[in-house]
Protein backbone atom coordinates (compact mmCIF):
# COMPACT_ATOMS: atom_id res chain seq x y z
CA UNK A 1 0.00 0.00 0.00
CA UNK A 2 1.38 3.64 -1.06
CA UNK A 3 -0.72 6.63 0.30
CA UNK A 4 -3.26 4.07 1.08
CA UNK A 5 -6.29 6.65 2.37
CA UNK A 6 -9.93 5.20 3.42
CA UNK A 7 -12.76 7.06 4.48
CA UNK A 8 -15.98 5.38 6.25
CA UNK A 9 -19.32 7.54 7.10
CA UNK A 10 -17.21 10.51 5.75
CA UNK A 11 -15.02 10.06 8.90
CA UNK A 12 -11.17 9.55 7.60
CA UNK A 13 -10.18 5.94 9.08
CA UNK A 14 -6.44 5.48 6.96
CA UNK A 15 -4.65 9.13 6.57
CA UNK A 16 -2.01 7.68 4.17
CA UNK A 17 -0.71 4.55 4.91
CA UNK A 18 2.58 3.45 3.17
CA UNK A 19 3.45 -0.42 3.92
CA UNK A 20 5.48 -3.28 2.37
CA UNK A 21 5.24 -6.76 3.08
CA UNK A 22 7.88 -8.87 1.46
CA UNK A 23 7.22 -12.79 1.03
CA UNK A 24 8.12 -14.86 4.12
CA UNK A 25 7.37 -11.78 6.73
CA UNK A 26 5.06 -12.66 9.54
CA UNK A 27 3.72 -9.11 10.42
CA UNK A 28 1.99 -8.38 13.27
CA UNK A 29 -0.63 -5.15 12.99
CA UNK A 30 -1.36 -3.95 16.33
CA UNK A 31 -2.93 -0.45 18.08
CA UNK A 32 -5.47 0.51 20.25
CA UNK A 33 -9.42 0.09 19.62
CA UNK A 34 -11.04 1.91 16.58
CA UNK A 35 -7.35 2.76 14.96
CA UNK A 36 -7.79 1.52 11.68
CA UNK A 37 -6.21 -2.09 11.85
CA UNK A 38 -9.02 -4.08 10.36
CA UNK A 39 -9.42 -1.24 7.67
CA UNK A 40 -6.42 -1.50 6.97
CA UNK A 41 -5.72 -5.03 6.27
CA UNK A 42 -9.50 -5.23 4.88
CA UNK A 43 -8.35 -2.40 2.28
CA UNK A 44 -5.02 -4.54 1.47
CA UNK A 45 -7.22 -7.10 0.23
CA UNK A 46 -9.57 -4.62 -1.99
CA UNK A 47 -12.47 -5.59 0.42
CA UNK A 48 -12.44 -1.49 1.03
CA UNK A 49 -11.88 1.10 -1.30
CA UNK A 50 -9.17 3.11 -0.84
CA UNK A 51 -10.07 6.88 -1.41
CA UNK A 52 -6.51 7.69 -2.53
CA UNK A 53 -3.39 5.84 -2.84
CA UNK A 54 -2.94 2.51 -4.30
CA UNK A 55 -2.20 -1.68 -3.11
CA UNK A 56 -0.87 -3.94 -5.05
CA UNK A 57 -1.01 -7.72 -4.45
CA UNK A 58 2.06 -9.52 -6.47
CA UNK A 59 2.52 -6.23 -8.82
CA UNK A 60 -1.29 -6.22 -9.37
CA UNK A 61 -4.68 -3.99 -7.91
CA UNK A 62 -6.65 -6.23 -6.19
CA UNK A 63 -9.55 -5.76 -9.05
CA UNK A 64 -7.42 -6.63 -11.50
CA UNK A 65 -6.22 -9.56 -9.21
CA UNK A 66 -7.05 -13.07 -10.62
CA UNK A 67 -4.69 -15.38 -8.30
CA UNK A 68 -6.96 -15.63 -4.87
CA UNK A 69 -5.82 -19.16 -4.26
CA UNK A 70 -2.55 -17.49 -2.90
CA UNK A 71 -4.25 -15.67 -0.31
CA UNK A 72 -6.42 -16.89 2.48
CA UNK A 73 -8.21 -14.37 4.31
CA UNK A 74 -9.46 -14.90 8.25
CA UNK A 75 -12.28 -12.46 8.63
CA UNK A 76 -13.12 -10.88 12.13
CA UNK A 77 -16.37 -13.01 12.46
CA UNK A 78 -18.16 -15.97 10.39
CA UNK A 79 -20.32 -13.74 8.23
CA UNK A 80 -20.41 -15.39 4.94
CA UNK A 81 -23.43 -17.47 4.05
CA UNK A 82 -24.61 -15.95 7.48
CA UNK A 83 -28.47 -17.70 7.94
CA UNK A 84 -27.69 -20.74 5.40
CA UNK A 85 -27.01 -23.52 7.92
CA UNK A 86 -23.85 -24.88 7.02
CA UNK A 87 -21.79 -27.66 8.44
CA UNK A 88 -18.00 -26.98 10.25
CA UNK A 89 -16.70 -29.45 7.27
CA UNK A 90 -18.77 -27.28 4.44
CA UNK A 91 -17.34 -23.60 5.65
CA UNK A 92 -13.81 -25.39 5.67
CA UNK A 93 -14.47 -26.70 2.34
CA UNK A 94 -14.93 -23.23 0.85
CA UNK A 95 -11.50 -22.35 1.35
CA UNK A 96 -10.61 -24.36 -1.39
CA UNK A 97 -12.96 -23.06 -4.23
CA UNK A 98 -10.28 -20.61 -5.61
CA UNK A 99 -8.38 -23.95 -6.14
CA UNK A 100 -11.18 -25.98 -7.87
CA UNK A 101 -12.17 -25.99 -11.35
CA UNK A 102 -15.70 -24.38 -11.61
CA UNK A 103 -18.22 -27.22 -11.25
CA UNK A 104 -15.91 -30.01 -10.54
CA UNK A 105 -16.52 -32.24 -7.52
CA UNK A 106 -13.80 -31.79 -4.80
CA UNK A 107 -10.72 -33.94 -5.44
CA UNK A 108 -8.59 -36.13 -2.96
CA UNK A 109 -6.34 -33.30 -2.84
CA UNK A 110 -9.38 -31.03 -1.66
CA UNK A 111 -10.59 -33.52 0.63
CA UNK A 112 -7.08 -34.22 2.09
CA UNK A 113 -6.72 -30.67 2.69
CA UNK A 114 -9.79 -29.81 4.17
CA UNK A 115 -9.27 -32.71 6.71
CA UNK A 116 -5.63 -31.80 7.61
CA UNK A 117 -7.22 -28.31 8.20
CA UNK A 118 -9.68 -29.46 10.47
CA UNK A 119 -7.27 -31.52 12.26
CA UNK A 120 -5.23 -28.37 13.18
CA UNK A 121 -7.82 -26.32 14.66
CA UNK A 122 -8.78 -29.85 16.71
CA UNK A 123 -12.47 -29.51 15.00
CA UNK A 124 -11.73 -33.14 12.89
CA UNK A 125 -14.38 -35.07 15.21
CA UNK A 126 -17.45 -31.96 14.83
CA UNK A 127 -17.13 -31.87 11.07
CA UNK A 128 -20.61 -32.42 10.62
CA UNK A 129 -22.00 -29.76 13.42
CA UNK A 130 -23.33 -26.96 12.32
CA UNK A 131 -21.43 -23.74 12.82
CA UNK A 132 -24.23 -21.76 13.84
CA UNK A 133 -24.36 -23.47 16.99
CA UNK A 134 -20.27 -22.85 17.86
CA UNK A 135 -19.02 -20.14 20.51
CA UNK A 136 -17.32 -17.43 18.92
CA UNK A 137 -13.76 -18.89 19.99
CA UNK A 138 -14.92 -22.20 18.29
CA UNK A 139 -15.84 -19.62 14.76
CA UNK A 140 -12.90 -18.68 14.98
CA UNK A 141 -10.91 -21.89 14.41
CA UNK A 142 -13.25 -22.43 11.46
CA UNK A 143 -12.56 -19.14 9.87
CA UNK A 144 -8.72 -20.23 10.32
CA UNK A 145 -9.07 -23.83 8.93
CA UNK A 146 -11.03 -22.11 5.70
CA UNK A 147 -7.68 -20.21 5.11
CA UNK A 148 -5.61 -23.06 6.06
CA UNK A 149 -7.55 -25.45 3.41
CA UNK A 150 -6.80 -23.22 0.59
CA UNK A 151 -3.06 -23.13 1.24
CA UNK A 152 -2.17 -19.78 0.08
CA UNK A 153 1.19 -18.16 0.48
CA UNK A 154 0.21 -15.48 2.34
CA UNK A 155 -2.66 -15.11 5.30
CA UNK A 156 -4.41 -12.11 6.01
CA UNK A 157 -5.87 -12.65 9.65
CA UNK A 158 -7.74 -9.95 11.43
CA UNK A 159 -7.86 -11.27 15.66
CA UNK A 160 -6.81 -14.82 14.79
CA UNK A 161 -7.03 -15.17 18.72
CA UNK A 162 -10.01 -12.98 19.48
CA UNK A 163 -12.15 -14.96 22.20
CA UNK A 164 -9.89 -17.98 21.83
CA UNK A 165 -9.10 -20.40 24.80
CA UNK A 166 -4.88 -20.31 25.13
CA UNK A 167 -4.23 -23.98 24.06
CA UNK A 168 -5.43 -22.82 20.47
CA UNK A 169 -3.73 -19.88 20.41
CA UNK A 170 -0.43 -22.08 21.35
CA UNK A 171 -1.53 -23.83 18.63
CA UNK A 172 -2.01 -21.38 16.16
CA UNK A 173 1.35 -20.47 16.90
CA UNK A 174 3.05 -23.79 16.30
CA UNK A 175 0.68 -23.44 12.98
CA UNK A 176 1.57 -20.08 11.76
CA UNK A 177 5.65 -21.08 13.05
CA UNK A 178 5.15 -24.24 10.15
CA UNK A 179 3.39 -21.54 7.80
CA UNK A 180 6.57 -19.57 8.39
CA UNK A 181 9.48 -22.29 7.87
CA UNK A 182 7.49 -23.10 4.68
CA UNK A 183 8.42 -19.09 3.66
CA UNK A 184 4.25 -18.68 3.67
CA UNK A 185 3.45 -14.52 4.58
CA UNK A 186 1.38 -13.43 7.64
CA UNK A 187 -0.35 -10.18 8.26
CA UNK A 188 -1.83 -10.64 11.54
CA UNK A 189 -4.22 -8.14 13.12
CA UNK A 190 -3.68 -8.70 17.24
CA UNK A 191 -4.86 -6.96 20.41
CA UNK A 192 -2.79 -9.41 22.18
CA UNK A 193 -0.31 -11.49 21.04
CA UNK A 194 -0.15 -13.96 23.74
CA UNK A 195 2.23 -16.97 22.35
CA UNK A 196 2.02 -14.89 18.78
CA UNK A 197 4.66 -12.69 20.58
CA UNK A 198 7.55 -15.38 19.63
CA UNK A 199 6.34 -16.08 15.89
CA UNK A 200 6.21 -12.60 14.22
CA UNK A 201 9.16 -11.47 12.23
CA UNK A 202 7.57 -7.33 12.27
CA UNK A 203 5.25 -5.52 14.42
CA UNK A 204 3.51 -2.12 12.75
CA UNK A 205 1.58 -0.31 14.95
CA UNK A 206 -1.56 1.88 13.34
CA UNK A 207 -2.53 4.93 15.62
CA UNK A 208 -5.43 7.35 14.47
CA UNK A 209 -5.26 5.84 10.78
CA UNK A 210 -1.78 6.32 10.82
CA UNK A 211 1.11 3.90 10.84
CA UNK A 212 3.36 5.09 14.11
CA UNK A 213 5.77 2.51 14.47
CA UNK A 214 7.17 -0.19 12.19
CA UNK A 215 10.25 -2.04 13.11
CA UNK A 216 11.40 -5.52 14.74
CA UNK A 217 8.97 -7.67 17.67
CA UNK A 218 10.44 -6.22 20.63
CA UNK A 219 7.79 -3.18 19.55
CA UNK A 220 5.36 -5.65 20.08
CA UNK A 221 6.34 -6.09 24.09
CA UNK A 222 6.57 -2.82 24.38
CA UNK A 223 3.37 -1.79 23.09
CA UNK A 224 0.96 -4.45 24.95
CA UNK A 225 1.17 -3.71 28.05
CA UNK A 226 -1.85 -6.52 29.16
CA UNK A 227 -0.97 -9.65 27.32
CA UNK A 228 -3.25 -12.74 28.99
CA UNK A 229 -4.67 -15.40 26.54
CA UNK A 230 -8.64 -15.25 26.86
CA UNK A 231 -10.30 -18.64 28.63
CA UNK A 232 -13.51 -18.68 27.62
CA UNK A 233 -13.48 -21.54 25.86
CA UNK A 234 -12.92 -25.25 27.45
CA UNK A 235 -10.96 -27.48 25.57
CA UNK A 236 -10.89 -30.95 26.17
CA UNK A 237 -8.42 -32.63 23.40
CA UNK A 238 -5.00 -31.63 22.56
CA UNK A 239 -4.66 -29.27 19.63
CA UNK A 240 -2.14 -30.78 17.06
CA UNK A 241 -1.54 -27.43 15.00
CA UNK A 242 -0.56 -27.30 11.14
CA UNK A 243 1.74 -30.05 10.02
CA UNK A 244 4.07 -29.08 7.21
CA UNK A 245 3.49 -30.24 3.78
CA UNK A 246 4.16 -33.60 3.29
N1 LIG B 1 -18.57 0.70 7.95
C1 LIG B 1 -18.14 1.71 8.72
N2 LIG B 1 -18.73 2.92 8.68
C2 LIG B 1 -18.29 3.92 9.43
N3 LIG B 1 -17.26 3.85 10.28
C3 LIG B 1 -16.63 2.67 10.38
C4 LIG B 1 -17.04 1.54 9.61
N4 LIG B 1 -16.23 0.51 9.93
C5 LIG B 1 -15.36 0.98 10.84
N5 LIG B 1 -15.60 2.27 11.12
C6 LIG B 1 -14.85 3.12 12.05
O1 LIG B 1 -13.54 3.23 11.55
C7 LIG B 1 -12.61 3.22 12.63
C8 LIG B 1 -11.58 2.14 12.39
O2 LIG B 1 -12.21 0.88 12.47
P1 LIG B 1 -11.40 -0.47 12.38
O3 LIG B 1 -12.37 -1.58 12.57
O4 LIG B 1 -10.56 -0.47 11.16
O5 LIG B 1 -10.44 -0.34 13.65
P2 LIG B 1 -9.64 -1.46 14.42
O6 LIG B 1 -8.35 -0.84 14.76
O7 LIG B 1 -9.62 -2.71 13.65
O8 LIG B 1 -10.52 -1.61 15.72
P3 LIG B 1 -10.83 -2.92 16.61
O9 LIG B 1 -9.55 -3.24 17.29
O10 LIG B 1 -11.88 -2.42 17.54
O11 LIG B 1 -11.31 -3.97 15.68
C9 LIG B 1 -13.43 3.04 13.89
O12 LIG B 1 -13.60 4.28 14.49
C10 LIG B 1 -14.74 2.49 13.40
O13 LIG B 1 -15.78 2.92 14.26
Amino acid sequence: MTGGRVSLDTREVLRGVDLTVEPGEVVAVLGPNGSGKSTLVRSLLGLVPLTAGSVELYGVPPRRFRDWKRVGYVPQRLTAGGGVPATIREVVASGRIARQKRLRPASAADRAAVDRALRAVSLADRAGDPVHALSGGQQQRVLIARALAGEPDVYVMDEPTAGVDAATQQALAGTLRTLAAEGRTVVLVAHELGPLASVITRAVVVTDGLITQDGPPSIAAAVQEHCHPHADEDVRVPLSGWKPTP
